[in-house]
Order: C-alpha cells, then sequence, then structure tokens
C-alpha cells in the first residue's frame, strides 16, 4: 500500500477526441506516491491512450494532467525531456531491439541520456539485469534467444535503467503464462517495495489485478466510472464493473486472491 497520500500524478477534467469521436470526458484522479496504481476497463475503453497521455506521447483534447506538480501542457521541449527522464516505461510486448543484445538494450538509455563512461554503463547495465532477477549469461543474449518472461524481465531492466521515480508498464503479463506472469507480479512489488516506485500499469490480467494494485482507475461509457481499491470495484453496483468483476474470470481471479490471503 502507498505510505503517503502525496500525489505524484494529477489528472483534472481529463477529455480526448480524435476528430469527432469522444474517447474520454470528465476523467479527474490522483496517483499516489509508492502506489501500484492500474488503468482497467473493456476493450477500447481508452485505457492506452490515457497512458499514452500521462508519458506525453499524445496530448489531451482539454483539462490537464500534472506530474510531479509539473502541468504537461505547458512544458517547453527541454522540460518535458527532463521530465520524462524521471519515467520508465515497458512497452506491450516489452519493445526490445531485436538486433541489440539485452546488456546494449538496457545499456541504450545511459548512452543517450547520460555523459557517463562506457565501462560505468555496463556496470550500471549489469547490476539493473541483475535487479530483474535475470543470469549474467542473459547479457549477451539478444531478445530472440529468451522466453517470453525473461523478455519480459530485461524490459523492465531497461525501464530502470535511469532510476525512475516513476514506472509505466503496458499490459505487463500479456502473453506469459500463470507461473511466469506470477513471477513478474511478484517482480513488479520487489521493486515497488526497494526502489521506492510509483508504478502505474495498463492490465487485462485480472489475476494480477488482485494480486499486485493498490488502487484502480476503472473506464467505461467514455469516462472514469470507478477509482477505489480492486476489492472496492468489485462491489460496485454498475453493470460494467459486475461483468468485469464477477463474470467467470473476474470471480475464478478473487477466489485465487483470497485463497493465497
Ligand atoms: N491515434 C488515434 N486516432 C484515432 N483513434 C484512436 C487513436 N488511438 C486510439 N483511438 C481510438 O480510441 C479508442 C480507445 O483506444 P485505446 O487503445 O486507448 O483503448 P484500450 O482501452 O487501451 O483498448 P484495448 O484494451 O483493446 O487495448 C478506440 O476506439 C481507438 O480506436
Amino acid at each position: 500500500m502507498p505510505r503517503t497520500q502525496e500525489p505524484v500524478i494529477q489528472i483534472q477534467n481529463l477529455e480526448t477526441r480524435f476528430g469527432t469521436a469522444l474517447i474520454h470526458k470528465e476523467i479527474s484522479l490522483e496517483v499516489y506516491r509508492g502506489e501500484i496504481f492500474a488503468i482497467v476497463g473493456g476493450s477500447g475503453s481508452g485505457k492506452s491512450t490515457l497512458l499514452r497521455e500521462i508519458i506525453m506521447l499524445t496530448s489531451p483534447s482539454a483539462g490537464s494532467i500534472r506530474i510531479f506538480g509539473e502541468e504537461l501542457g505547458r512544458l517547453d521541449e527541454t522540460c518535458a525531456a527532463h521530465l520524462q527522464a524521471r519515467f520508465g516505461m515497458m512497452f506491450q510486448q516489452g519493445a526490445l531491439f531485436s538486433s541489440l543484445t539485452v546488456l546494449e538494450n538496457v545499456a541504450l538509455p545511459l548512452k543517450e541520456h547520460t555523459p557517463l563512461s562506457s565501462q560505468l554503463i555496463t556496470e550500471l547495465a549489469l547490476h539493473k539485469i541483475k535487479l530483474v532477477g535475470l543470469p549474467l549469461e542473459a547479457a549477451t543474449q539478444y531478445p530472440r534467444e529468451l522466453s517470453g518472461g525473461m523478455i519480459k524481465r530485461a524490459a523492465v531492466a531497461r525501464a530502470l535503467a535511469l532510476d525512475p521515480e516513476l514506472l509505466f508498464l503496458d499490459e505487463p503479463s500479456a502473453g506469459l503464462d500463470p507461473v511466469s506472469a506470477a513471477a513478474l507480479d511478484k517482480l513488479i512489488l520487489d521493486l515497488r517495495d526497494s526502489l521506492n516506485l510509483t508504478v502505474v500499469l495498463v492490465t487485462h490480467d485480472l489475476d494480477s489485478l488482485w494480486r499486485i494494485t493498490d488502487r484502480a482507475a476503472f473506464l467505461g461509457e467514455k469516462t472514469l466510472l470507478g477509482l477505489d481499491t480492486v476489492a472496492a470495484l468489485a462491489r460496485s453496483e454498475h453493470h460494467l464493473l459486475q461483468a468485469y468483476f464477477r463474470g467467470p474470470r473476474g470471480r475464478t481471479a478473487q477466489e485465487s486472491a483470497w485463497t493465497r490471503k
């Protein structure tokens, strides 16, 4: 659970349109320092779009997003780059460069954003590779030589390269078997605790949602339908939340979460 209620992300009255299509309206929420916060909802509810807006890959049509108190819409390019250097991002499928080894992938952000010597960069990258639980041999391997779970870990190592305060994960467990997905969840929890990270993730994985998130925002009907702990959202009477949490997959995830407790 978050240790404070200090907001690191503040979204107010966000609205998103693509042409004439309204995607989001009246979205307001805060993410607190140290929490694992999920963005959930049905397919096409705008989860990835909201994440892209938070990480400054796209701009909302109206409303404001503040990160560490800075309003994103008012930042010049230099300030935006400075702020982005405080984020780590893991995209779906890991998105590692296939022509680079794991070590080269993890070292890349350090090469691009720091003046450090190549020896120090290698040492720092190897430290991150170890931190995510990869064996040292993985450092010289290419993504095609790794299992799905190892690729995700390598992608997390790269996202952590610049010691971010905020870690964004887009569908971290997509494509993983249940055992690897659970192991990745444990890694995310351990990293949050040991590195004092704030984690924001988009997920369709109900097991993961029950296992690691402190709070979640539920998107639907083009707006924010719920903002609470997963247990509280699962009790909601709204028909979309009921369908999501009390459908067969939702019930199984909830039952296994309770069995674990
Ligand atoms: N660049 C874009 N231009 C036009 N429409 C877009 C763009 N990006 C997203 N959309 C539309 O916005 C809506 C929300 O998309 P988004 O990918 O954010 O949803 P999602 O909840 O992440 O979906 P999923 O769970 O299926 O990944 C969809 O109708 C999508 O077609």
